[in-house]
């Protein structure tokens, strides 16, 4: 393996002469070669500065290396230029060599090699072509770290527990298997061939993805259909218009292959057996830490319970599974591979992050306005606060305020909340004020701010909200605001920070590793449990913002 080529993924730029963009107007016309020479190179600049290698190069390159050639220009043919041969693991030392690089820890009986790219996976799994075509048609070029692992894993059908960092690629980690698993068990047996259909599998339910909220399950749906297009495999959202269908038992609703779902809507459909679960060979939990929290437990107990099939295999995924998470998930599992990308109690590094004190409510009023007026609130925003009435409170405050905003809670409607999603999404909007609902998972591209107005309860819940900004390589800012009622609350914060290397976004005095007392476990689960009670969000006269309320509505 060319471990150089790993390392330099997006890291490295090239600082030798040829490299430099020209962005000034030409001073001749330049000719249809040197054209194709200067785009060849801006390509090379371009590539070397897209961290999360976003963009097709490799397949623009061969375009314009063919074209070079067509018009037999030998100087322009050099090296950097032509597609380079994909990253093979094929030995036990690169696998180390690569995990270092990466930074993670597997461990479990016969751990398979991980993958140095998707190419790869074509020659030790078979991977159908199409589905790599539709992976690089959606520029996913390399796979990230916990792609690398999870899906060998998956592909030789072992259980797995997965913990990687907010916005690394952890959908497509179980999403790639998961289609061509599928794909390998949809293929017709000899049997089948041979004219006998007994026992034969098609046309059931084979992968169930469980996400806690249905946002999330429908991002993870919209994924799933991108690459799984012209493959004949189907998949489906479980929303209210679907589980109807089934409950109707309209036959076209029984031949998907997918279902991607909350808890809930499954359970009703399994309970009044209108849904059968019995060839499910694949069980994804995403978010699972928060599905394996007891408010959710008993949902996942009663999913566990309808999946019966012999076959079955399970996966965890998380940027958060705690010690007592993964106990639970060792008892329904077998023999599961662990792996762990990065540090487990750790932030994703890519999140420059800040706390402020505010003295008290008002304070923190003070310190967004000023946020506002300094420059330092850089759309996109996501506003976190711990409920709904604070939600609405915060809302109805900005919104006096004439900022773009809009807020999303659970009190508002499905489509309600798709449609901020949207607008949001498309940049209409500038800043989303929401509760924990939008927390974990939403991938929105380029965030550039994250405000948690009330302190998150968990350090989990803190690492999943800043999460939102970050993904994908990029770089995000997280500010959290704290007030004296935060004294005990502020420290999973700052534990979190600490294990990020983030020690300068804290005031001077808490730096030292001393100056905060620890939270023993049962507090940390107190204040999990309960709500601090906080002093009202409002400095505007009430009829006045009833006035502007009602003009907005
Ligand atoms: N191999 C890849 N190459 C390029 N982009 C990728 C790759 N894998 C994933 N991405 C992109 O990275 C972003 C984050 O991925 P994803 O939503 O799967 O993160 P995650 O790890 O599940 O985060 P979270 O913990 O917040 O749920 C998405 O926009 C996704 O399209």
């Amino acid at each position: 393996m060319d471990i150089f080529r790993v390392l330099s993924r997006g890291a490295s730029l090239n600082k030798s002469k040829d490299y430099k963009a020209d962005f000034t107007a030409p001073d001749k016309v330049k000719s249809a070669t040197e054209v194709k020479k200067a785009n060849v190179l801006s390509l090379q600049v371009e590539e070397e500065l897209d961290f999360f290698h976003n963009k097709q190069h490799k397949i623009v390159k061969e375009v314009e290396s063919k074209d070079l050639d067509n018009e037999g220009n030998d100087q322009v043919k050099d090296d950097d230029t032509k597609q380079e041969d994909p990253v093979k693991i094929t030995t036990k030392e690169e696998a180390l060599e690569l995990r270092k690089l990466n930074g993670s820890k597997v461990t479990g009986h016969d751990v398979p090699l991980p993958i140095g790219s998707f190419e790869d996976l074509i020659s030790r799994f078979r991977l159908s072509k199409i589905l790599l075509h539709n992976l690089i048609t959606n520029n996913f070029n390399e796979p990230t770290a916990i792609q690398s692992e999870a899906i060998p894993c998956a592909l030789f059908n072992r259980d797995l527990i997965a913990c990687a960092p907010t916005g690394s690629g952890k959908t497509l980690a179980f999403l790639i298997p998961l289609v061509q698993n599928i794909l390998a068990a949809n293929r017709p047996s000899k049997k089948a061939k041979d004219g006998d259909n007994r026992g034969s599998e098609e046309k059931k339910i084979k992968g169930l993805i469980i996400s806690p909220t249905k946002e999330l399950a429908q991002q993870i749906n919209n994924q799933l259909n991108k690459i799984t297009e012209n493959l004949g495999i189907k998949t489906g959202y479980l929303n209210k218009s679907l589980a109807s269908k089934f409950r109707a038992g309209v036959s076209k609703a029984s031949k998907f292959d997918i279902i991607v779902t909350t808890p809930l809507r499954l359970i009703d459909l399994v309970k009044n057996s209108a849904l059968d679960l019995s060839y499910v060979q694949f069980l994804v939990f995403d978010e699972a830490d928060s599905l394996f929290q007891s408010d959710f437990l008993e949902q996942t107990d009663a999913i566990l319970s309808a999946l019966t099939s012999p076959k079955l295999c399970k996966s965890i995924f998380s940027a958060t599974i705690t010690s007592h998470v993964e106990e639970l998930a060792h008892g329904i599992m077998k023999d599961p591979v662990r792996v762990i990308i990065g540090l487990k109690e750790a932030a994703n590094f890519n999140i420059e992050q800040k706390i402020i004190y505010c003295g008290d409510e008002h304070g923190k009023l003070v310190a967004i306005r000023d946020m506002i007026q300094n420059g330092g609130f850089k759309p996109p925003v996501i506003i976190f606060l711990q409920s709904i009435d604070r939600a609405k409170a915060l809302f109805n405050e900005l919104l006096y305020d004439g900022l773009n905003v809009d807020v999303i809670h659970a009190e508002r409607s499905q489509k309600q909340r798709e449609e901020a999603i949207a607008r949001f999404r498309s940049g209409e909007l500038w800043c989303l004020i929401t509760t924990d609902v939008l927390s974990r998972g939403i991938d929105f591209k380029g965030i550039n701010l994250i405000i948690n107005y009330d302190v998150p309860n968990s350090s989990q819940a803190y690492v999943h909200r800043i999460g939102r900004t970050g993904r994908a390589g990029r770089t995000g800012r997280a500010v959290t605001f704290y007030t004296k009622e935060d004294t005990d609350m502020i420290k999973n914060v700052v534990n979190v920070m600490r294990a990020s290397g983030q020690i300068e976004g804290m005031p001077l005095w808490m730096r030292d590793e001393t100056a905060l007392s620890k939270l023993s476990k049962d507090r940390k689960r107190k204040l999990k449990r309960e709500q601090l009670e906080r002093g009202k969000i409002s400095t505007v006269p009430k009829a006045f913002k009833k006035r502007k309320f009602r003009k907005i509505q």
